[in-house]
Formats: C-alpha cells, sequence, structure tokens
C-alpha cells in the first residue's frame, strides 16, 4: 500500500482498487480517390443506370469516397442513390480533394519548376534540419530522458520498439519522413506558395536527388507470393507497398495542419488557441459508468485486438531507444529551447480538478507520431507511420516482418513457440523484462506479434487464445496429412487463422459496431457457402487512416468497464481491477484457472455505452502502476487527433454528405451549453468528440461519423486485399477450395474460445458470445456439436495445378 497525500481523497480511490485487487487524394491522392470510386461500380450495377443516377456525368459513389465535394457548393452538388439509399454523390472532382480549376490557364503548374537548383537547395536545406533538430535531441539526452517508473513511460512503451535492428528501420524510415516534410515545407516557402496552391498541385521527386528519401520499393518474388508475405508487401501488383508494415497512414480529407505540411493543429477557426486537450477530457467527459446491457466487453477486447492488428503508430524516442519526456518530473513545461521537436505537452490548467489541484501539474507528456515517406515519390504533406501490416491479417499473432516473424516459430510441425507453465501452454516468453513491470516474484512478460500483448491482461488473454488456435490448426492439418513440410503445415494453419479472424471481424463483431445498414451500404458482408467473392478491386488503397486509428475506432475506449469479476462455478473467485493495475504486467497469465475466469468475464460482463461518458480509471490511472495519477487516455486520443492533423469533425459531417452542425445546440442540449463554454466555434470540435457524443446510428453502436469511418477502412481492408480470404483463385494466390471454404464459414468466435480454453472454469459457452447470454443465446456445452466446428479434414493434400481449371468452372455470383 502507498499514499498518495496529502490528497486523502485520492487515496481512497486508490486504496478502493488495491482492495478490489487484493481480493483477488495526395494525398489520399487521385488514385485513392478514383480507386474508391471505382470500388462502388460493382455496387452501382445493382440499382439504376448510371446515366440516370448521374445525368451530367461522374459516378455514383459514396461521399466518403469523394473527398472532392466538400469544395463544391451546395447547390453545384448532385445527390444520386446508392443501395437504394439516397446518401450518394455524383463525383467528377479529382485531384487532391479539390475540384478540377475552373480553368486551366489559371493553373499554377509548379512541377515544371523542380529544376535542379531548386532541388539541390530545398535538399540542403532539409538535410540541414535534420541535423539541427539531431544534435538538439542529443543535448536533451542529458535530462529530458522518461523516468522508467513514470505513468508516461508506460504510454510510450505501447509504441516502443523494442528489437534494436528493428528500431533502427523504424527511425531510418522516419528520419526519411521527416526529411521530405523538411523538403516540402522549404519548398512551400521558396516558392511562396499559397496553400490552396500547395494542396492542389503534386510535385513529383522520383527523378531527382531527393528520391533517396522515397518509400523504397519492395522486391517481389512470385514465387514466394502463394502465401502473404509477413510484412504485407506484395499484395497489391501494381502498389507492392500498399498495406505493408512501416508504411503511411492515409488521410480522408487534407490535413488541418497548422502549416499544411506538418505542424499540429492548434489554432481555432477564429485564430485563437484551441481548448487544451485536458480542458476538452475534464470538463466534457464524465466518470461514469453506464452500460449496454446487450454486448459483452469480448466487443471491446476483440475491438482492441483488432486495432492492433491494422496500426500501431510510434511515437519518438532517443535513438538508443529510451523515451523522450516532455514534461519536467514535477509537472512543468519545459523552457522552449529544452523542449523536443516532436513534444507536444498538453497544458494541464491550475484548476484541473485532477493534476491541477491535487498534484500540482501544469504539462501532461505527449509525445508525437513520427512520420513515414508516402508510396507516391513526392512532395506533400506528413503522414504517420504504421509500424504494423495494415491488413488484416493476424498480425498481432506472426508478426510484421519476417524477423519477428521466424522468432515466434518452433520451425517443426509448423508450431509457434509456447511457454509451458505447469503443463498450460502460454504465449513464450519475452528474452527480457524490457516491455512490462517485473518488479515482483513470478511475473512473466510475453512475446508475441505485436509489442502491446502485456498491456493489459484481458487483451494477453485473447492473443493467447489465438495463439493456441494456430497451434491447434497445425496439430490436426499435421495429423491429416503427414508429408507436410514445417512450412506447408505453417502457412497453411496461418492462413485458416486469418480466414477465421476476417470471419469473426466480418460477420460477428462488425454489424453489431456499425449495424447493418452500414454493412450492406459498404459490401461488407460476407459470402455464404463455397461462394468467392468478387469485390477485389487492385486499385484500391487499403491503408489504414489517421481518421480512423487515431480517432474513430478509438470509439473503444468509452466501450471499457475497467474491473472485471472472475467467477468460479458461479461465484465471483476475485475481482480484478485490470486497468491500470495489470497494465503491462500480465503475471497474473500464469495463475492456474486465471485464462479461463478472464474468458468467462468477457463473454459474460456487458461493455459499456459509446458517449461522454468513461471508466474512472481511464481519464486518472492508465499506466499508474504504483503511482498516485496515470495518463488521462482520453485527453490522449484528442492530442493524437491534433498531431495527426485530422481535421474538427464538422469537415467529416460534410465529407459524408451530412448537414454541417452550424451551433453546438446541433449536438443537442446536453451538451450544447458545455461545448460553447470550451471550444469557441463549432468548427472547431474535435473529431473524437463529436463522433462520441453523436445520436447513435439505427443499428450502431456508434453515430454516424464514427460509423461512416469504420465502415469505409474494412471496406477498404477488405476490398483492398488480394488474399482477403474469400477471394477466387484467379484473384488470390492463397484461395481456398469451395469445400474448404464452406467449412471457413462455419466458424464463431464462441468455436474458437471453446477449442482454446483451459476448460478448468470454463465448459459453456452462448453460441454469440459478443451478445450476453439470454433465452435466445444460452449458453450450452462447448463439447456439444451446436456450435460447429471446422471439418480439417478438407484439408487433406494440397490442391494441385491440375485442380485449378476446375475452379474456373465454379459458380460466382
Ligand atoms: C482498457 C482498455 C484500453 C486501454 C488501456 C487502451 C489504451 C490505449 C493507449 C495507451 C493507446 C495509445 C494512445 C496514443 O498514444 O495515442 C491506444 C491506442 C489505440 N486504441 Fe486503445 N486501449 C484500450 C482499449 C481499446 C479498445 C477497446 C479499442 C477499440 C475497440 C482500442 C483502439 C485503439 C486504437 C485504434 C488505437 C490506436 C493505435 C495506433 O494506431 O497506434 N483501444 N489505446
Ligand atoms: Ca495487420
Amino acid at each position: 500500500m502507498f499514499f498518495c497525500t496529502p490528497f486523502s481523497h485520492i487515496q481512497l480511490v486508490v486504496s478502493y482498487n488495491i482492495f478490489k485487487n487484493s481480493h483477488r487524394f495526395t494525398k489520399m491522392n487521385w488514385i485513392h480517390f478514383w480507386s474508391l470510386a471505382l470500388l462502388t461500380n460493382h455496387v452501382r450495377s445493382e440499382v439504376a443506370s448510371p446515366s440516370k443516377e448521374c445525368p451530367n456525368g461522374g459516378k455514383c459513389t459514396l461521399p466518403i469516397w469523394c473527398p472532392a465535394h466538400v469544395y463544391v457548393k451546395e447547390n453545384e452538388k448532385e445527390y444520386c442513390t446508392i443501395n437504394n439509399n439516397p446518401r450518394g454523390i455524383c463525383c467528377n472532382t479529382g485531384n487532391k480533394f479539390m475540384p478540377p480549376s475552373p480553368s486551366s490557364s489559371a493553373r499554377y503548374n509548379p512541377e515544371t519548376l523542380l529544376d535542379s537548383k531548386t532541388i539541390s537547395a530545398i535538399s540542403r536545406q532539409s538535410a540541414d534540419s535534420l541535423e539541427e533538430l539531431r544534435s538538439n535531441e542529443h543535448r536533451l539526452h542529458q535530462f529530458a530522458v522518461l523516468s522508467e517508473t513514470s505513468p508516461d513511460f508506460g504510454l510510450f512503451t505501447n509504441s516502443r520498439t523494442f528489437d534494436r535492428a528493428e528500431l533502427a528501420k523504424v527511425q531510418h524510415l522516419a528520419d526519411r519522413g521527416r526529411r521530405i516534410a523538411l523538403a516540402t515545407n522549404a519548398f512551400k516557402k521558396r516558392r511562396s506558395l499559397s496553400d490552396d496552391q500547395f494542396d492542389r498541385e503534386s510535385f513529383e521527386i522520383a527523378s531527382t536527388s531527393l528520391s533517396e528519401d522515397c518509400l523504397p520499393e519492395p522486391d517481389c518474388v512470385e514465387e514466394l507470393a502463394v502465401y502473404r508475405t509477413p510484412d504485407g508487401s506484395c499484395n497489391n501488383q501494381q502498389h507492392p507497398t500498399w498495406g505493408q508494415a512501416l508504411t503511411p497512414n492515409t488521410k480522408l480529407l487534407l490535413p488541418a495542419y497548422e502549416d499544411r505540411v506538418f505542424e499540429a493543429r492548434k489554432f481555432s477557426v477564429n485564430g485563437q488557441l484551441l481548448p487544451s486537450a485536458r480542458t476538452v477530457s475534464s470538463r466534457l467527459m464524465k466518470n461514469k459508468d453506464v452500460f449496454n446491457g446487450n454486448y459483452t466487453l469480448l466487443l471491446a477486447q476483440f475491438g482492441q485486438f483488432i486495432g492492433h492488428d491494422v496500426s500501431q503508430s510510434v511515437d519518438h524516442s532517443f535513438r538508443n531507444s529510451s523515451g523522450i519526456s516532455c514534461c519536467t518530473d514535477s509537472g512543468d513545461h519545459w523552457p522552449e529551447r529544452l523542449q523536443h521537436f516532436a513534444c507536444l505537452p498538453i497544458d494541464v490548467p491550475p484548476n484541473d480538478g485532477f493534476y491541477g489541484r491535487h498534484f500540482g501539474r501544469r504539462c501532461m507528456h505527449f509525445m508525437r507520431s513520427v512520420f513515414a515517406p508516402d508510396h507516391d515519390c513526392r512532395l506533400g504533406y506528413a503522414k504517420q507511420l504504421d509500424k504494423v501490416t495494415h491488413f488484416v491479417d493476424a498480425s498481432g499473432i506472426y508478426g510484421s516482418s519476417i524477423e519477428q516473424q521466424s522468432d515466434l516459430r518452433t520451425f517443426e510441425n509448423g508450431k509457434l513457440k509456447v511457454f509451458h507453465d505447469f503443463g498450460r501452454k502460454l504465449l513464450p516468453l519475452h528474452e527480457d523484462s524490457g516491455p512490462c513491470i517485473s518488479d515482483r516474484g513470478g511475473s512473466a512478460c510475453f512475446k508475441s506479434g505485436d509489442t502491446r500483448v502485456n498491456s493489459l491482461i484481458t487483451l494477453t488473454a485473447l492473443h493467447t487464445v489465438f495463439h493456441r488456435e494456430h497451434n491447434r490448426l497445425a496439430q490436426a492439418l499435421i495429423e491429416i496429412n503427414p508429408h507436410w513440410t514445417d512450412e506447408t503445415v505453417f502457412q497453411e494453419a496461418r492462413k485458416i487463422l486469418i480466414a477465421e479472424l476476417q470471419t469473426v471481424l466480418y460477420r460477428e463483431f462488425l454489424p453489431l459496431v456499425i449495424g447493418l445498414e452500414a454493412m450492406d451500404l459498404y459490401g461488407l458482408r460476407l459470402q455464404e457457402g463455397p461462394v468467392y467473392a468478387t469485390d477485389y478491386d487492385p486499385e484500391i488503397e487499403p491503408s489504414v487512416a489517421s481518421e480512423f486509428t487515431a480517432g474513430a475506432f478509438r470509439f473503444g475506449h468509452s466501450l471499457i468497464e475497467t474491473t472485471i469479476s472472475l467467477s468460479k462455478g458461479g461465484r465471483v473467485d476475485q475481482v480484478l481491477a485490470f486497468v491500470p493495475e495489470t497494465m503491462n504486467y500480465p503475471s497474473q497469465m500464469r495463475r492456474i484457472d486465471i485464462f479461463d475466469m478472464i474468458l468467462v468475464a468477457l463473454i459474460t460482463q456487458p461493455v459499456q455505452q459509446v458517449d461522454e461518458n468513461f471508466n474512472e480509471n481511464l481519464q486518472k490511472y492508465v499506466f499508474r502502476f504504483g503511482n498516485c495519477f496515470g495518463v488521462d487516455l482520453i485527453s490522449i486520443n484528442i492530442q493524437r487527433g491534433r498531431d495527426h492533423g485530422i481535421q474538427p469533425y464538422n469537415r467529416y459531417r460534410e465529407l459524408l454528405g451530412l448537414q454541417k452542425f452550424t451551433s453546438f445546440a446541433d449536438f443537442g442540449p446536453k451538451y450544447a451549453k458545455t461545448l460553447a463554454s470550451i471550444y469557441s466555434s463549432v468548427d472547431d470540435v474535435d473529431l473524437y468528440v463529436g463522433g462520441l457524443l453523436e445520436e447513435k446510428a439505427p443499428g450502431a453502436i456508434v453515430g454516424r461519423v464514427f460509423q461512416h469511418i469504420i465502415a469505409d477502412q474494412f471496406a477498404r481492408l477488405k476490398k483492398g486485399d488480394r488474399y482477403f480470404f474469400e477471394n477466387h483463385p484467379s484473384i488470390n494466390p492463397a484461395y481456398f477450395e469451395p469445400a474448404q471454404l464452406s467449412e471457413i464459414r462455419k466458424t464463431s468466435m464462441a468455436r474458437i474460445i471453446c477449442d482454446n480454453a483451459d476448460r478448468l472454469a470454463l465448459g459453456m459457452v452462448q453460441p454469440e458470445v459478443f451478445r450476453v447470454p439470454s433465452p435466445w443465446n444460452q449458453p450450452v456445452d462447448c463439447r456439444s456439436n451446436i456450435i460447429p466446428s471446422i471439418d480439417l479434414s478438407k484439408w487433406k493434400a494440397i490442391p494441385t495445378d491440375a485442380d485449378y481449371d476446375e475452379y474456373d468452372n465454379v459458380v460466382m455470383e
């Protein structure tokens, strides 16, 4: 027990937790734009003919796939119908989100102005600027190192790279991204480009010396492309870096960077400073637990697992991997000259009810995400690096590089390494305790495909489920095909596991989050039986958007209940305050019955509503571990949005073809007054904030704006993934046979949990595990066949080339 004096009520909170614990266009450029426009072709064919839909030409697309329309005057927009939904827009505008210029003579075309003199000048300037930043960083290394016992270090751990070689790779790419951003800035200044000119134009650098900083092209070897590559490269044959690990997040709208190039959003549309992210969080968000009685905590846990599969932003760090502190130890701002260039600390007002008044803090640590060079070799605004493969490919289990994958494999019988803990198979242990807090005996620190595996014990449990599922599949496959090599077993088991994950995501999880209407509007439903899908489109850019990962998909933080009741034989055995007491401290996984008990809690405890109410722990104690206070995750989310240059909420209403809000009252009477006292304009409200306050869309647990951003993302991740499990053999080299497809479609999260639990404290599950048990969803015995299993005998022997011809005869819908 520790004391957080002199603040007695805090002490109460702390001891309460312990008590509980002790019981137990470019840039989403025109290619992207047209690709998305093309994507809707098949949707369109189901509705009226194109000419009827868009009399003046153009394609009828969902508004989010036609970002340029936000620049078209309202009375000039043409709306059309998609899938019987009057939400479509006739799209005939293109480059860089912008409508075509009224006359070509008015066009400013600086591309031709990129002469060698300009190039060498901006190249030198950016190299010098980076050098200066580096030497400044070097100086800070003397004193601005994050203390390893601070909550801020816990936050840093979430994005940290532990492997030295990998760190060098990340830093190398981050440097390239930064140099291009600096060169862009230098160019914009040198040419005195207005913001509009900058936004409209495209500055090719492929044939210049600056191209050294462009994204390296992967080496795609067709023979090796039978299965997905570990890093997601070569998925798209024309654009082999699309979706690859260590490539940038895309943007749905031109970013709201203060300088249009890379500076975080800082000012209101009225020119004043935006309210501090902490002010927004503390004044608007409430510590209240409002439950959604229909869905289980697994919805949140699976959501986080998927979020991690597709995205991991990386905070800047020192070269040697230690963390950079953006506030002094006592919680003040550094004087400007001592602040790291990538620090974006959050102001804590003196009257802040928690951090301010009780702990005297005025500064909340926040480090910006590193940039990555873009796919197209051009000058342009900065995009943030995504460290993992963008595709939904179980990278959380297998890693996002060949090195990581090899490190996780046994190379025997296709299995992944495990840690045998007195007869129970857990995730393998990490070589050192780096990613974990390990100041107690019996501690454990696990290794998986994702470095965040230890961050939350329920997440560790879900990783363990899928990890065991891989080995279960591998075991079954080798029994059916004893002659298969380790490599074949590994790849086939991985392929099945990814298919299962995609099935659970698109069939069970997404409909509950975004509702069936959006599933249909975006063509997200899976096929049934032995039928192949037909919607792969190589022009679709799958990359994860900043708006998704630093905004909409963090809706999950509002779902979280931070205490879980562990029951045995129907009785509560222990109450686990899993946030923040088990963050980066997963040692309890070693308790014999805890894995099952966590799974039971996940499939029985309800989630909370997505709204302005957050569990208190998430706003005060994240990564606290032994400290009196932790991180406010909500402030961090808001600041992350500004860091990534995400536009304010209202711009996304516009993008989606919804009415823009004209006053705070449009958010509803409940929020209008508070919002007006925080923001100076309705056009300033951050995407994350507006999205949470929104009225829920019919059948969805999120509002319209989040619903569309999430639907768009999963549509692009499905239709832009050549290896998506249900793609036809003519598209997908790792296709399934029709009979295998039918089996895959029997997948359920319930069966996956049943098959991989220890079956010590879990013997029954309800068929729909994302919904709470009910008379219509009654728990059944895992041993019964009520919850179907996949018949792996359909995997006997690999199909040969001769079999291939047969697929042409398979009926395609
Ligand atoms: C108690 C549970 C959770 C905790 C403590 C937690 C904590 C965090 C933290 C510390 C970050 C990094 C924040 C930053 O530096 O910007 C983060 C990012 C994120 N979280 Fe959560 N999270 C939780 C649950 C969830 C859930 C349920 C979801 C979704 C359903 C989710 C989705 C995300 C996403 C998409 C990101 C961004 C990842 C990236 O691109 O780097 N999280 N979370
Ligand atoms: Ca992935």
